[in-house]
């Protein structure tokens, strides 16, 4: 086995990007090949795994994995990897469309690393409604941003606040099952900035960023009149996402950056 990637970067949520246009991973067992590669300390270790497939109308198509192998519909960060990762290999120029599960989502590569995208239109949204967790009645708000997440504003020190406890409490309660959901804990920590912390379905752990719930909070933080847009978002690595929210289009902006690239051989898997 030999098998190339990109190891990338988006605000500190990273992800293995493999080019599969040729179809290489396609005899793979995913659900056993995802889970093992991206373990972290025994393998290459990632929050998400990303093929790139030909696609017959627009730039090209991806697939997106949570660590845990689970397909998602969309990832924000994962998209801005995805689409920096096609322009570098002469896939798509510096404008581009790729198609997920979501829906048709556009990119712009900007200057730098940064890279600048247009998630779906947002869906589901509810406001300000209360759920028990814990044995304690939370006040939360809910909207899906190409996938479902909460938004719960945190009143005391956000930076020690345990998002694994109540993250991992909200992401499997009966309200949001089957799918179950993704969790952000946010609070103002300056005019137009929120500092935003994510538990990540499918990781199953606060990863540090999260692109749709970057969205996410920003979009119900702006409906709260907390603050306006655009929006800074300090994300858990403390890298900023910036936030633009136009009438009903979402954009999202960031770095992407290439860790490293290498080759993928059997003795990752075996373990
Ligand atoms: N864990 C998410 C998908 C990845 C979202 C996140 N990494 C982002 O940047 O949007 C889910 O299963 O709903």
């Amino acid at each position: 086995m030999n098998i190339p990637f990109y190891k990338m970067t988006g605000s500190g949520n990273d992800f293995i990007i493999i080019d599969n246009r040729d179809g290489k991973m396609n005899d793979f067992n995913l659900k056993d090949f995802i889970p093992k590669v991206c373990a972290r300390c025994v393998s290459v270790g990632a929050d998400g795994l990303i093929l790139i497939e030909n696609s017959d109308k627009v730039d090209f198509k991806w697939q997106f994995f949570n660590a845990d192998g689970s397909s998602a519909e969309m990832c924000g960060n994962g998209s801005r990897c995805a689409a920096r990762f096609a322009y570098l290999n002469g896939i798509a120029g510096k404008k581009m469309k790729f198609e997920t599960i979501a829906g048709i989502i556009e990119a712009e590569i900007m200057d730098g690393f940064n890279v600048k995208v247009q998630l779906t239109e947002p869906f589901d949204e509810k406001i300000d409604y209360e759920i028990e967790v814990l044995g304690e009645k939370l006040t939360v708000s809910s909207i899906n941003t190409g996938v479902p997440h909460v938004v719960v504003e945190v009143k005391d020190d956000i930076y020690s606040f345990d998002v694994v406890k109540y993250g991992r409490e909200i992401r499997f309660h009966d309200v949001y099952k089957p799918a179950g959901t993704n969790v952000n804990f946010f609070k103002k920590i300056g005019e137009n900035k929120l500092k935003v912390r994510t538990y990540e379905r499918g990781v199953e752990n606060e990863t540090m960023a999260c692109g749709t719930g970057s969205v996410a909070t920003s979009i119900i933080a702006v409906k709260k009149g907390i603050v306006n847009s655009p929006v800074e978002i300090e994300t858990s690595s403390g890298l900023i996402l910036k936030v633009y929210l136009e009438d009903k289009k979402v954009f999202l902006e960031g770095e992407a950056r290439v860790v490293y690239t290498g080759n993928l051989n059997k003795e990752a898997l075996e373990y």
